[in-house]
């Protein structure tokens, strides 16, 4: 069974989605916060779900022997080496809408709250103060509202400000100009922003691009008395420079719910007028951490028990719907890429997958990934689907995929031809009503055979005695034919010879074999059945 570990504080319905579901779960919230204690014991487990206090860092993930899917209930997935994870064959997921709503509706609420300076004059209040000329407050309406990063929390925090009557504006390199109009917001550039916006909110991931997105040098081009809201990420706006921005008066107000260093136990920030600070609450709703927590759990259960990939960053989704229809080409696909990638001697430059037939309409991203899987096992051992495409492409080597319907007499047929600096080698296989893989081809030559998990692999000249002689060495070697495959173009040419032999092949009957009268090359296989 497998076993998953909260080490964050999630709704105690994620433990009972992971326990319904036949997942084994310990709920150990405060180990996020204990990094020596983490790696201890995350070896014993197939599954993390966190929040934003685990760090799931190199050193977590180099000890995390059985570890297969990060879940994280929420949408930033920074807390995770998600490189690392992916060289290691774990899946990362998040929950990309389940906190959204909440998230964009603390973004307003901060606005309003930076707007009518409301924490400041609720605790002067609260003093005994009655301070009513020092809180002289902005109306929003009519005001422009520049929006930084516009896709799910962004859109919603504009729509949102069109309904309060705001004037929005927003930059996204991807934001579509039909979506603009459906959002009712226009679509600037970040100068053209920075020049107009009353209110600046900033809804982008952290990244190389949007590090200090907000800086001193942006903060000059401002309108005086702007004020700028961060519900996203710490990092988006270089504090120090906002500090000075607000000391000085230039801007009038900044509303922040994420820091640079988390946690926040202080900030240049900090105690400046008109600053509201609030401890990553964004996404700190009951119905929000409801959401996160049952999708993240269903998510990684569903992985763990049925193969269904859903919202991973680093992998190809597969549905809970297409993952048994998906089941024996995932089977054909490891076998083709094992099969070629066992042959493979030489340095491998480029491999070319051809799906045709049903198989083409089907979710052949994921195919992809665990024929390439298939290839570089015998070089990587670690490797597996979720990490194969990036250690092929960390290796240089070129994929290509195509597509078409239905050409010849199989319904379906995968063909994957491995290049390398020698030669081209193809090998191709079909599944039929059975649901069992077959491989149909080889190197251009064709038959019919079912892998098993040991199999002989001979390339021979095709000439008359060359059966019987194999059959006596196999036989004086008690090894037992379980079925036997011949293929070959034209009488006299090279003939392939695929057999199922019942235990595993030795090597020295392997060059026993090679020293038969008339072979090319021989070569034991295995194959996970
Ligand atoms: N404060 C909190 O508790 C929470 C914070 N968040 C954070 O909010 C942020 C936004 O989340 P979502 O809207 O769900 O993500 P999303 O992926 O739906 O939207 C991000 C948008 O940023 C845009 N973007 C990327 N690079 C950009 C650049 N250089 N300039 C301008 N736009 C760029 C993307 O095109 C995308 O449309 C994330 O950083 C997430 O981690 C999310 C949930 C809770
Ligand atoms: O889990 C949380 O409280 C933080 C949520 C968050 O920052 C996110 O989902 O990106």
């Amino acid at each position: 069974m497998a076993k998953v570990l909260i080490s964050d504080k999630l709704s105690p319905t994620a433990v009972q989605v992971f326990k319904d579901k036949g997942v084994e779960v310990d709920y150990l919230p405060d180990l996020g916060k204990d990094k020596d204690k983490l790696i201890e014991v995350i070896g014993q487990y197939d599954g993390l779900a966190i929040r934003s206090a685990t760090k799931a860092t190199e050193k977590v993930i180099a000890a995390a022997d059985n570890l297969k899917v990060i879940g994280r209930a929420g949408i930033g997935v920074d807390n995770v080496d998600i490189e690392k994870a992916t060289q290691r064959g774990i899946i990362v997921m998040n929950t990309p809408f389940g906190n959204s709503i909440t998230t964009a509706e603390h973004a307003i609420a901060m606005m309003f709250a930076v707007a009518r300076q409301i924490p400041a004059a609720d605790a002067s209040t609260q003093a005994g103060k009655w301070e009513k000329s020092k809180f002289m407050g902005v109306e929003i309406t009519s005001k422009t509202l520049g929006i930084i990063g516009c896709g799910n929390i962004g859109g919603i925090v504009a729509t949102r400000a069109v309904g309060l009557k705001m004037k929005v504006i927003a930059f996204d390199p991807f934001l579509s100009p039909e979506r603009a109009v459906e959002l009712g917001v226009e679509k600037v550039e970040l100068a053209d922003l920075f020049k107009r916006a009353d209110f600046i909110s900033l809804h982008t991931p952290l990244t190389d691009k949007t590090r200090n997105i907000v800086s001193a040098d942006a903060i000059a081009t401002m309108k005086d008395g702007v004020r700028i809201i961060n519900c996203a990420r710490g990092g988006l706006v270089d504090e120090d420079a906002l500090a000075e921005a607000i000391k000085s008066g230039k801007v009038a107000g900044a509303a922040f719910d994420v820091f640079t260093n988390e946690p926040a136990k202080e900030n240049v920030l900090f105690g400046l007028p008109n600053v509201v600070c609030t401890p990553h609450l964004g996404a700190s709703t009951s119905e929000a951490q409801e959401n996160v927590a049952i999708q993240v759990a269903e998510q990684m259960a569903d992985y763990l028990v049925n193969g269904a990939v859903s919202n991973a960053l680093n992998m190809p989704s597969i549905t809970a719907e297409e993952a048994p229809r998906l089941t024996p080409f995932v089977k054909l696909s490891d076998q083709l890429g094992s099969f070629a990638g066992q042959l493979t001697e030489s340095g491998l430059k480029g491999i070319r997958i051809e799906y045709e037939g049903d198989v083409a309409e089907m979710n052949t991203r994921a195919l992809t990934s665990v024929v390439l899987a298939g290839v570089l096992k015998p070089l990587l051992q670690t490797v597996n689907m979720v990490s194969a495409p990036a250690m092929a492409k960390e290796r240089g080597i070129t994929i290509e995929e195509t597509r078409r319907e239905q050409q010849g007499n199989y319904e379906n047929y995968i063909r994957l031809t491995l290049v390398t600096e020698r030669q081209e080698r193809s090998v191709a296989g079909t599944v039929f009503g059975d649901a069992k893989p077959r491989i149909i081809q080889i190197k251009g030559i064709n038959m019919e055979a079912e892998l098993g998990e040991n199999m002989l692999y001979i390339t021979n000249k095709d000439k008359p005695g060359f059966i019987g002689r194999l059959g006596t060495l196999l036989g004086t070697s008690e090894l037992n034919i379980a079925t036997f495959n011949l293929g070959r173009k034209q009488a006299g040419d090279d003939a392939i010879a695929l057999i199922e032999i019942d235990g595993s092949i030795s090597d020295a009957v392997i060059a026993e074999i090679e020293a038969l009268e008339g072979v090319v090359q021989a070569k034991a296989l295995k194959f996970s059945v």
